[in-house]
This record gives C-alpha cells, structure tokens and sequence, in this order.
C-alpha cells in the first residue's frame, strides 16, 4: 500500500497538484490543472519529473479536476491510500495562527474572510469543497499564507486608523506565509536565527523580515496588493489616488479592484507584459521603465525592512524572479552596498545557492521555495503522520 497525502494550490482557473508520499520530502507525482472549464487541460509530471499521461477526466470543474489527477496518480501507484489533501488558503483572518483541519464551522469562518482576499479566497475554498466531494471522509487541512505572520508585533499588525477597524479585523495581515516558512525552515545554521530579509519575487511579490526564523515585518498588508508592485498588481499606492477614481471618475468597486489587481503593476506600466522575462528581452522604453520601477520599489522596502529588525545578516532572493533572474538580483543589489551587501556575478549567474562575494558582511543567497512541502507536512501531521525521512 502506498500511504500519500494530495496538496492542492488553487487559483482563479488552475490548480497545482503534488501528491507526496507519507514520509520523505520528494513528491510522487505533480499536476498543473489550467484553464479549468470547456477548454481545460491537465499536465502532470511522474517523480523523476517527466511527463506522465493524464486520465480522462472532466475538466469542466474544479472536482472533476482533482478526480482525474488522482486517477491519473492512481494509474502510477495502483495500491495508493489517501490519507489527507492539504490546501493553500490565502486568508485565516485573526485567529488561524497555523493549519486546521476543515469542519463545517471553519468552512463557514473561512468563506467570512473571503472579503478580505476576493481574488484568492473563493478559489481556494471552491478547491477544499471539490476536494471533500471527489474524496468523501478524507480530512481536508487548511494551510494559511497569513499564520506565519500572526504573531508579528502589534506595530506591524496595525494602521493608523481608529481603533474599532482594528477590532474588526482590519490589519496588516501579509501573505506568503508558505513560502517564508519553508525558507525559514531550511536557512543554513549560521543565519537562521538572525535577521534575514526574504524576497518573495513571483508574479505576486513580497517581502518578508524575520528574526530567529520568525515574521517581524513584510511588505504586504491587509491585502495581497500592498508593498512591491507586481505582474499585475500596483503595490504600495497613495490611497489619495483610490478617493480621486471614486470621487471624480467615478469608477465602481468593482472597477478599482480590476485596475489594481489585474491591470498594474509590470502590466500597466510596460503596456506589454506582467511576465518578467518578457520584460528583461523587449526593448522598449516602457519595458525598462517598469523594470526600473519593480528593482527602485524592491530596494527601498529591503531598506525599510532592515530598518524593521535593526539591521540584516542575509537577503534570500526566492520565486520565479528571485530564483531565475540573475538581471534583476544583480540590479537589486547593486544599490546595497550600502549594507553591507556585494555580489559575486559567477555565483549569482549560477543562481547560487550563496550569491554574495566572498568576505562581504552580509550573505545572500537563492534558495527556491516549497509551498507544497509546507502543506504536505502540515497535511500528515493532521492524521498523525510522523515526520522521519524514509531511508
Ligand atoms: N528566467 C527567468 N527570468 C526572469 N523572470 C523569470 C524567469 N523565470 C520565471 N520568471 C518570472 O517569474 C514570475 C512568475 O513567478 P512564480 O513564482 O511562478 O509566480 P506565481 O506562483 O505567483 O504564479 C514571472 O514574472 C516570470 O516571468
Ligand atoms: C497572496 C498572493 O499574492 O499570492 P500569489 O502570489 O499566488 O498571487
Ligand atoms: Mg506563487
């Protein structure tokens, strides 16, 4: 028998998959699920990371989804016993300080959030309901991007608004909590218990400062469009700007919200692409613009961040910019010596994993994330599934 647990990260119309085995850290097998709907398509990968076919399956929804990529895994590993499905769920709200397994009364304080995180929120809980209905009585565990950073500092958790919004729920939240815990979780001894600023650089973008592995501060706040503009989202932004759409155009919430999640950011600003790599080979002048923008706005929330814990003893450069783009690391850093920071252009081409000179005070590094491994040791912890590597 094959004990495995499932992750699942849904999006607006895909869901990435990895099926992970009871213990161990390499996953089975991987899924990509896109365009879900009339037109979806399922591409899925085996453990050594070649294309493995997929199972007919209905991809018109989410559940039908999820049934064809685990009849696919099955049609792998025909002895496969699932014993739990873990989720990304953006937002736990004030209370979800680590994962949970789904009952109805955290569905339902689950869907209260989604207010809070429109864009993300109901996806992941359409993939929690999808999951409960291909997998009757398998336990569903909710993994949140906001509980790494709960126990921040009240002056980090908190605007300068009257106190009863605060009460109510309106705070500095911050987002990719997987992704900072997985990194604070494999940061080499000599600086995992320091001050360390991790740059979260994907399509969504943030930053995050922590202390002896721990979230103090990080660029996103109550919602996932605050901080470092990216692909598609403004960043910070003067909320002046928000009251002139409303009073004297009058745009709708609903107009405001496309603009600054879908139509900012690297998009809007080249007028060409949200796709970094696109940016760095077009050579228009907007292109360069929006490059120029993405690395001023990185640099100056690494200095605020820094500010934050008093100082930093490494940078860790992650996601699919941070893990891939040698252009960008090396503009970043070239404005940081400042702190500290110098690269060696031969490590950083080699995209690291140790990226800073040889002897420069502070250390900097590439280290790729792992969402899904966070999730998986979340979701066999939920059924008491011990954590020893198999030999
Ligand atoms: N080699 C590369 N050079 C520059 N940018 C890259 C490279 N590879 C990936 N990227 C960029 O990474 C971003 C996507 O990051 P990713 O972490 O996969 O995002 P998300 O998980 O938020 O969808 C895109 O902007 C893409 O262009
Ligand atoms: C919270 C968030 O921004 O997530 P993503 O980067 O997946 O859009
Ligand atoms: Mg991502």
């Amino acid at each position: 028998m094959t004990e495995a647990v499932l992750t699942l990260n849904a999006g607006s119309s895909s869901l990435k998959f990895a099926l992970f085995p009871a213990r161990g850290d390499r996953p089975l097998a991987t899924g990509l699920a896109d365009r879900i709907g009339p037109e979806g398509t399922l591409k899925l990968k085996g453990r050594d990371g070649q294309p493995v076919a997929a199972a007919p399956g209905d991809l018109r929804s989410h559940a039908g989804a999820i049934r064809a990529v685990f009849d696919s895994f099955r049609g792998q590993y025909p002895d496969l016993t699932l014993r739990s499905v873990g989720h990304r769920v953006v937002h736990g709200g004030v209370s979800h300080a680590a994962p949970v397994t789904v009952t109805a009364t955290v569905m339902a304080e689950l869907e209260a959030l989604a207010p809070f995180a429109p864009l993300h929120q109901p996806h992941n809980l359409t993939g929690i309901r999808a999951a409960a209905e291909a997998f009757a009585g398998v336990a569903q565990v909710a993994c949140f991007d906001t509980a790494f950073h709960r126990n921040q500092p009240w002056i980090n958790d908190a605007f300068a608004l009257p106190r009863a919004l605060y009460d109510e729920g309106v705070r500095r939240y911050g987002f990719h909590g997987l992704s900072y815990d997985y990194i604070a979780s494999v940061l080499p001894g000599e600086v995992a218990h320091g001050r360390v600023i991790v740059a979260h650089l994907g399509n969504g973008a943030s930053m995050c400062a922590l202390h002896n592995g721990r979230s103090v501060a990080s660029t996103m706040g109550f919602s996932a469009l605050d901080g470092l503009p990216m692909g598609t989202r403004c960043g910070q932004i003067d909320p002046g700007v928000l009251l002139y759409l409303m009073d004297q155009k009058g745009m709708s919430a609903a107009q405001i919200s496309d603009l600054l999640y879908r139509q900012s950011g690297l998009l809007g600003l080249s007028g060409l692409s949200n796709d970094m790599r696109m940016l760095e080979t077009a050579e228009t002048p907007e292109a360069e613009q929006a490059i120029d923008y993405f690395v001023y706005r990185c640099q100056r929330e690494i200095g605020s961040l820094a500010a934050a814990v008093g100082g930093i003893d490494a940078l860790v450069f992650t996601a699919g910019i941070g893990e891939n783009s040698r252009l960008i690391r090396a503009r970043i850093c070239a404005r940081l010596s400042w702190m500290g920071i110098e690269l060696d252009p031969a490590r950083n081409a080699d995209n690291g994993p140790v990226i800073s000179a040889a002897g420069a005070p502070t250390t900097v590094m590439v280290i790729p994330t792992n969402e899904e491994l966070v999730i998986a040791r979340a979701a066999r912890a939920a059924v008491g599934l011990t954590e020893q590597e198999a030999a």
